[in-house]
């Protein structure tokens, strides 16, 4: 099945740029993996990072392992899979398991909390993915490094159940090889954004239970059409990023509208953010929103629904997406495969781990909620700072909250609280930190992002370090109640989560842009006073 992008009422403004593209002969140089498109300072990255569009038939090179693999994990009995990484290592395969309904736990979060509960979870029959394309991110390490001591303690080999994923070469293959692990290396040309189709979406995806052969199946169906002028969905898609940007629809609501892929938006935040947010430009996807609502905006459904919406099977939308931000990447006169902002935040990370934060004080305290932050000088309480927030955003402008906070906490409320599915819905919402993007939103015409920290840092951080800076920042961090030693390290997740939120808000202050602290000093108490000052403002 193909996948049928509808432009409804977008289409005249992307065809003048899709006729632009076909007459400098871009599709099929595309397709066929010219590395000159995006000019000459980008070619040397662009001649190692093409080898995406070759997956669909590459990756089958896997499948013979990954099949024993899969087989000996089943025989074992071990149906806990559990996948550590971040960004491009972990986005693909949360979507394809959640389409396909098989059960992923997927790590990639410093929370103390987040993670105990995934030790906590069967240990005894767990198998770990742990996969990093540099083999150096630092939580993916500490991952590993907790995981090898958590299963020695329980008395089991961790070269029984620790599977590597990563590059030819990288500090993670080296450790993987003394220790005795599987390991499947990926495609070097690809870059981790871009690896939905590489060993990096396929092992853990199958180790889940997910039909990774289809996958590739329906992305090789695509792959011709990539090629051509007409009939070709990524170069349509492509032309509408492309010509929304250059007209100032900039923000990208991302919606999945009865589709059957759960989860899709996510993925593509990565993959857009990071690929077009630099030098001052970029699209920004907003995931969340019920629909564009002023003129910087534009939204693209995923599913057979909605005036501009991308329909198709999973395995061939990842492709078709690929193909149109490397596109848009050319329309914009940016380099798709580089993210040149990443680093700051981790070398800021890194130094206040190597010292100590310097102490600070909270300007407002309101109840279990502090703020720091230079918020103007009438601000008294909580209300006045988030009014103060929303003020701040400039034309064109948005609002990115970012909460380095246990992603599944208000699961745990909706459990406790009993009930039918939409008592547990409303119970869940009502203790979920994220709810506060909607609330915002409410309060808003501008695009209003919600990230968990530190997962964003390797998707949407970019766009806000490097994209235009018309950023307002709201970080929510919370006291640690656990904590989780990191084996090897002279820290644990606690401090780790801690110095990525301050060195990622060093590196927005540097900027001069708006950044406010919100601190929990109780996070459940915290998050129920916080949603609940939202909807009174
Ligand atoms: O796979 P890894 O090397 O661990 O990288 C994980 C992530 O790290 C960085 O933040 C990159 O900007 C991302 O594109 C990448 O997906």
């Amino acid at each position: 099945m193909a996948v049928e992008v509808t432009l409804g009422h977008a289409a005249e403004a992307a065809a003048a740029v899709k006729d632009k593209l076909v007459a400098e002969g871009v599709p099929a140089a595309l397709a066929a993996g010219d590395s000159t498109l995006w000019g000459p300072e980008a070619q040397t990255e662009a001649a190692i990072r093409l080898g995406w569009l070759t997956l669909p038939t590459t990756s089958r090179e896997l499948l013979p392992e990954l099949t024993k693999l899969v087989e000996r994990v089943r025989a074992e009995g071990l149906d806990h899979v559990v996948l550590a990484g971040m960004g491009g290592s972990s986005l693909a395969p949360e979507v394809i398991c959640a389409t396909e309904d098989v059960p992923l736990t997927v790590l990639d979060t410093t929370d103390p909390g987040q993670v105990l509960r995934a030790l906590g979870e069967r240990l005894e029959n767990t198998v770990v993915v742990v996969a990093s394309k540099s083999g150096g991110t630092v939580e993916t390490d500490s991952h590993r490094r907790i995981y090898e001591k958590a299963f020695r303690d329980a008395g089991i080999d961790p070269a029984d159940r620790i599977v590597v994923v990563t590059d030819p070469g990288s500090p993670l293959e080296k450790t993987a090889a003394e220790a005795g692990y599987q390991v499947f290396l990926a495609d070097p040309n690809v870059g981790g954004r871009y690896s939905a189709l590489s060993a990096f979406g396929l092992v853990p995806s199958a180790l889940a239970g997910a039909d990774v052969v289809k996958l590739l199946d329906d992305a090789a169906e695509v792959a011709p059409s990539l090629a051509r002028n007409e009939g070709n969905p990524g170069l349509e898609l492509g032309a509408l990023l492309g010509a929304q940007a250059l007209a100032g629809r900039d923000k990208l609501i991302l919606r999945d509208a009865l589709s059957d892929i759960t989860g899709l938006p996510d993925w593509i935040e990565q993959l857009i953010a990071e690929s077009t947010g630099k030098s001052g430009k970029g699209i920004l996807p907003v995931v969340g929103a019920d629909s564009a609502e002023a003129a910087d905006q534009f939204s693209v459904d995923i599913g057979p629904e909605g005036d501009v919406h991308v329909d198709g099977p999973l395995g061939a939308q990842f492709l078709v997406w690929e193909y149109a931000t490397a596109i848009a990447g050319r329309v914009l006169e940016i380099d798709p495969f580089n993210q040149p902002n990443v680093a700051e935040s981790k070398e800021n990370t890194a130094k206040i781990l190597q010292g100590r934060p310097e102490s600070a004080y909270p300007v407002v305290v309101d109840g279990p909620v502090e703020v720091y932050g230079d918020v103007g000088e009438n601000c008294d309480n909580l209300a006045d700072v988030l009014t103060w927030v929303l003020r701040e955003i400039p034309e064109n402008g948005y609002l990115a909250i970012m909460a380095y906070l246990d992603r599944e906490a208000a699961f745990d409320a909706a459990i406790l609280g009993g009930g039918d599915f939409e008592q547990t819905t409303e119970a869940w919402a009502a203790a979920d930190v994220a709810t506060l993007r909607n609330l915002l939103d409410y309060r808003t015409d501008h695009a209003v992002t919600f990230g968990w920290g530190p997962r964003f840092l390797h998707s949407t951080g970019q766009y806000h370090k490097g994209g235009p800076q018309v950023g307002v920042f709201l970080q929510i961090t919370g006291v640690n109640s656990d904590d989780v030693e990191v084996p090897g390290r002279p820290y644990g997740l606690a401090e780790l989560q801690l110095a990525q939120a301050l060195g990622d808000l060093g590196a927005l202050q540097s900027r001069g842009r708006p950044t406010v602290r919100l601190h929990l000093t109780d996070r459940r108490a915290g998050v129920a006073h916080l949603l609940s000052v939202a909807e009174e403002l």
